[in-house]
């Protein structure tokens, strides 16, 4: 790709939300870190994905890895999986955890529309979690996912909806009264509607298969998957139809 398309790609990307996520990055692995809720979630996101996609000897794209921690796990499963992310620190800190914990992975600083020419359909799997409400076009990142995958196979997305209720509990709740996100992760505006997510999907050729909430419980402090209540956090997992 020429250096100009490239700039464009790389326009999908809000450099103050990248920055964020590099600050914080040393702590990426620490479980009582601003990664707390990521490394709680990650056990049912995990199964989720397995058992709708059957991870152990598929190739995995995870889309916004980040620090690796969805990267890891589904390896751990036997999964051949690549992360890729705009944000040089979470990379280096996955890099350095999966020497520790002896997984083989792949990770690399690029864009998923980059990925998409370079690589399309060459993905049995691919996951975008908790990083569409970070990127300005979130619909790019939703068709460059589609692109990926080979017919056939899975995309498994997971963002926040947007209603009042969404605002009280994943910014008023979760940053402010609870405390487990620092102030500022989330900018309201950008989350998604289960329906506008579905919509971009199926206009890629993705048939949305299912949807879940993700519900956390103050009291018990714990998380569950709520196949009914996607009022707030939740997943959706799609398909691409043969041709
Ligand atoms: C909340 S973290 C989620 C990490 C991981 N997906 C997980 O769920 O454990 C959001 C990630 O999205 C990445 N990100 C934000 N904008 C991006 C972009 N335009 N392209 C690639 N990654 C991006 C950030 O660097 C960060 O690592």
């Amino acid at each position: 790709m020429n250096p100009a398309a490239r700039d464009t790609q790389r326009g999908n990307v809000d450099p103050s939300e990248i920055a964020k996520f590099e600050a914080l990055a040393s702590r990426w692995w620490d479980p009582d870190s601003e990664f707390k809720p990521l490394h709680e979630i990650n056990p049912l996101r995990l199964d989720f994905i397995d058992a709708r996609a059957g991870l152990a000897g598929k190739r995995v794209l995870d889309v916004g890895c980040g620090g690796g921690i969805l990267s890891e796990a589904m390896a751990h499963r036997g999964a051949k999986v690549t992360g890729i992310d705009l944000g040089a620190t979470p990379l280096e800190v996955a890099r350095l955890h999966q020497q520790e914990s002896g997984v083989t992975l792949d990770y690399r600083q690029v864009s998923a529309e980059e990925m998409a020419d370079e690589q399309p359909g060459e993905f049995d799997v691919v996951t975008c979690l908790e990083m569409l409400e970070h990127v300005p076009d979130p619909a790019a990142v939703v068709r460059a996912c589609a692109t990926l995958v080979r017919p056939g196979g899975h995309v498994f997305f997971s963002t926040i909806n947007r209603n009042p209720k969404a605002y009280a509990l994943a910014i008023i709740g979760a940053e402010y009264v609870l405390s487990l996100l620092p102030r500022g992760t989330h900018d309201y505006r950008k989350f998604i509607r289960p329906s506008e997510l579905s919509t971009w999907c199926r206009a890629t050729g993705l048939r949305v298969r299912e949807q879940s909430g993700l519900t956390y419980n103050p009291l018990t402090r714990t998380y569950r998957l709520a196949p009914r209540d996607v009022s707030v956090n939740y997943m959706m997992h799609c398909s691409m139809e043969a041709p």
